[in-house]
């Protein structure tokens, strides 16, 4: 597992240079006072996570500090949502930073006691005082001393009897030797967990080897002493100052574990800047303008075979928006490709002349739109009923994106009344969006068809939020939680803060005032309402579909994949598939003879094969990106214009078939960009630091080859070429630089929609 690209703009000030004090000459200090006398300190005082910010922002501004930070603190936090530890003990505290990012996760995962072990007792006095701040004292118990020394006194004293999830981040040496004494003393037992900082860079070959090796090895080597020489002298000496020479617990361990060991990358708070991704991009030009050469060349050397058809006398003009997304310019390529019709195109751009889809040999004239947010729906809404009546628009295949989902319902509702039968839209009217796009909305109208739905609830304040859980549940007898029936709570608008937030599982097993606690530090009122969920434990898939007046004219089904990138579609004669169709059937029907569109669900299966239970958790009236599991495929582009063609289906018997399904010639699509940086990159950077099982690393690798011999990129055709060069090598580098000059925080991107998704 990899992470997202580093945000430059969150890059902590840099670490000192080799033989300067990065740490422990007043800055921990220097930072106690600089979140005391923040101008916000009444909104940081019992929020975890404006503590954070307030650190962050210390790291940022000031100077550096050995935190474990936000990208490599959120593979811990996801970790602990799926442990769901009672008791994590850290070692290394610092100032506090994990400490009170993984305490915070702790209790939402109805966790019972975290443990930070800190030697450095100036150290643990800033954790407590922070702690103490974030409103987190109750779960939250810093201990002072050496590691093995700590641990050894509280397993004596009876305090710590079981760790859960422990996170290693002290003195290199010490990792393995404490693992050993918590072996020993029976603290870590088969379904222990160990989330180990700093094994791949600066690297910790002592600590690898012994996770890694077999009970045998273990046996074997037993007694022997440590070898140290394969850490840094950096990193042996990094405490000798203040502590001279470090001593370690002796213990011999348990050699009867195992460890399932697995490596995850991810950034320093220094990170790495935007301007890297560009030089990269850069460097790709020539191998992606050889590509793009070779396909112009294959093009014209082929004769006819993939010249376009030319558009007739009655030919259709066909507006397809959304192409500087990968699904938009699936579309325009489908319909371009095997219908004579004039395909033009609309999209917002960032920065004019960027979007990849204007430059497609399927587009024949592009027009630029505002984005909706940027100066309000009404320009966003009037430029494009300009357009189509300009361009006497006889079919709007809309592809846009979340942001412009309720103002495309109202430019379909407009154009259709202004125009009439001459104008036909593959958008939903704004009410059916509003009432399939708003979370609880469409869960009343699922129920409403007598379909099943998770138990779901609007609430707009905590006191509701309590009151159904003590019904649901047994709550109110303020004992254990029943493990059977848990919820999660979701914002009902579109936060993307919050909903990081979502997979806490309500009621904490604690008991009411620890869940009345966690809810208090909501928001929710009826300006700001969230829909209460039963949680249910699945798989999820998500699914793509064209309705055309009522009828599921094209289907596909797929594994949810969202940052992966990666579209792989389920075979549609699968139980599966068919019950998914079943379900998109069932609500086209219930749209009847006006309902045309895209429409996509987000599911939860629980259960296999014909016992599998369809939970919908969400639905996006608007095109999915797994559309483009359907990428040159004359049946999908036929059912766009039977939309435009009543005619269609006389005039070519048997085109298209009821409902249109993926070719399976192709395993999957993925995008080669992404694939590139996240599977492939990032693990090379870990090799000159590997110590040894070189299969584990390869395996991001592995599939990035798999990939390439076997899938397809979703936006590379032969025939047209050019809007993937300018994806890679002008579209995401113009992003990259405005991120970079606005300072806009970012911590993950999808290559396909253009969406950069915010820090927090
Ligand atoms: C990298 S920092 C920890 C950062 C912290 N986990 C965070 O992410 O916010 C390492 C800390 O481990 C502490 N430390 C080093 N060796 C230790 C030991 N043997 N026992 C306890 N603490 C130790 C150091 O004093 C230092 O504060």
């Amino acid at each position: 597992m990899t992470k997202a690209k580093f945000n430059a703009s969150k890059a902590y000030a840099p670490k000192e240079e080799e033989g300067t004090a990065f740490f422990d000459d007043g800055r921990e200090i220097e930072l106690l006072h600089f979140v005391y006398s923040h101008p916000d300190i009444e909104s940081i005082r019992g929020s975890p996570a404006n503590v954070l910010n307030a650190i962050d922002e210390y790291g940022r501004t000031k100077k550096y500090l050995m935190n474990v930070g936000e990208d490599k603190g959120k593979i811990v936090c996801d970790l602990i949502a799926d442990v769901k530890p009672q008791v994590m003990v850290e070692l290394g505290g610092y100032i506090g930073y994990s400490c009170i990012l993984f305490g915070d996760a702790i209790r939402r995962a109805g966790g019972q006691r975290y443990y930070s072990l800190e030697m450095n007792p100036e150290f643990a006095a800033v954790i407590m005082s922070l702690v103490d701040l974030a409103g987190l004292s109750d779960i939250v118990k810093v201990v002072v001393g050496k590691s093995d020394a700590s641990i050894a006194r509280l397993y004596h004293e009876g305090l710590l009897q079981h760790i859960d999830l422990m996170f290693l981040d002290h003195y290199k040496p010490a990792y393995a030797t404490d693992v050993k004494l918590c072996e020993e003393l029976g603290l870590i037992t088969p379904g222990s967990v160990l989330a180990a900082d700093n094994v791949i860079y600066p690297g910790n070959p002592p600590y690898l080897e012994y996770v890694r090796k077999s009970v045998e090895e273990k046996r074997k080597s037993a007694g022997e002493t440590r070898r140290l020489e394969s850490l840094p002298d950096r990193t042996l000496n990094q405490y000798k100052e203040r502590y001279g020479e470090m001593r370690f617990s002796q213990s011999a361990g348990n050699p009867d574990l195992v460890y399932e060991s697995k490596l995850v990358h991810s950034f320093e708070p220094t990170g790495e800047p935007n301007i890297l991704i560009i030089l990269l991009s850069i460097a790709f030009i020539p191998v992606s303008a050889t590509i793009t050469i070779v396909s112009l060349l294959i093009t014209y050397f082929s004769g006819t075979y993939y010249e376009l058809p030319r558009p007739g006398p009655e030919c259709k003009t066909i507006l397809v928006t959304g192409v500087s997304m990968t699904k938009g310019l699936t579309i325009a390529r489908m319909l371009a490709r095997f219908h004579p019709h004039r395909i033009i195109a609309a999209d917002t751009e960032p920065v004019p002349f960027i979007s990849p889809g204007r430059y497609s040999r399927a587009v024949t004239k592009f027009y630029r739109l505002e984005a909706p947010g940027a100066v309000g729906a009404t320009r966003y809404i009037d430029t494009l009923l300009d357009v189509i009546r300009q361009e006497k628009v006889d079919l709007w295949i809309s592809c846009s994106s979340v942001e412009g989902a309720v103002e495309d319902g109202e430019v379909a509702k407009r154009a259709r009344e202004e125009i009439g039968s001459a104008f036909e839209a593959v958008q939903f009217d704004s009410e059916v969006v509003e009432k399939l796009h708003e979370k609880d909305a469409f869960m009343e109208y699922i129920q409403s068809l007598g379909l099943p739905i998770p138990e779901s609830h609007r609430c707009t304040s905590a006191k509701e939020v309590e009151d159904i859980l003590g019904s649901s549940t047994n709550l109110n007898d303020n004992e254990k939680i029943e493990a059977g029936k848990r919820f999660i709570l979701k914002p009902i608008g579109v936060d993307d803060k919050a909903r990081s937030q979502m997979m806490t599982l309500l009621p904490l097993p604690e008991g009411r005032e620890a869940t009345s606690s966690y809810l208090s530090t909501l928001t929710i009122s009826p300006e700001n309402p969230y829909i209460l969920q039963q949680y249910i434990k699945g798989s999820e898939y998500c699914t793509h579909s064209l309705v055309v007046h009522g009828e599921v004219k094209a289907f596909v089904a797929c594994p949810s994949s969202d940052m992966l990138m990666q579209y792989e579609a389920l075979p549609a004669d699968s139980a599966l598939s068919m019950k998914m169709l079943d379900f998109t059937k069932r609500v086209a029907d219930d749209g009847g003879p006006d309902f045309t569109g895209h429409l996509s669900f987000d599911f939860l299966i629980s259960g296999e094969g014909n016992a599998a239970h369809l939970y919908p958790i969400e639905c996006n009236p608007r095109a999915h990106t797994a559309v483009v599991l359907f990428a040159e495929n004359p049946v999908m582009a036929d059912t766009y214009i039977t939309v435009v063609d009543p005619d269609f289906e006389k005039k070519w018997p048997g085109r298209p078939p009821s409902v249109a399904i993926p070719y399976n010639y192709v395993q999957g699509y993925y995008w080669i960009g992404h694939d590139f940086v996240v599977r492939y990159l990032l693990f090379l950077m870990m090799l000159p630091s590997f110590p040894g099982h070189y299969s584990e690393v390869l395996k991001g690798p592995d599939v990035f080859w798999d990939h390439l011999w076997q899938w397809k990129d979703a936006t590379w055709v032969v025939w047209d070429p050019v809007p993937f060069f300018v994806l890679y090598h002008v579209y995401w580098p113009m992003r990259f630089l405005g991120a970079l000059l606005s300072g806009r925080e970012w911590s993950r991107v999808n290559v396909s929609t253009g969406k950069m998704f915010g820090a927090k």
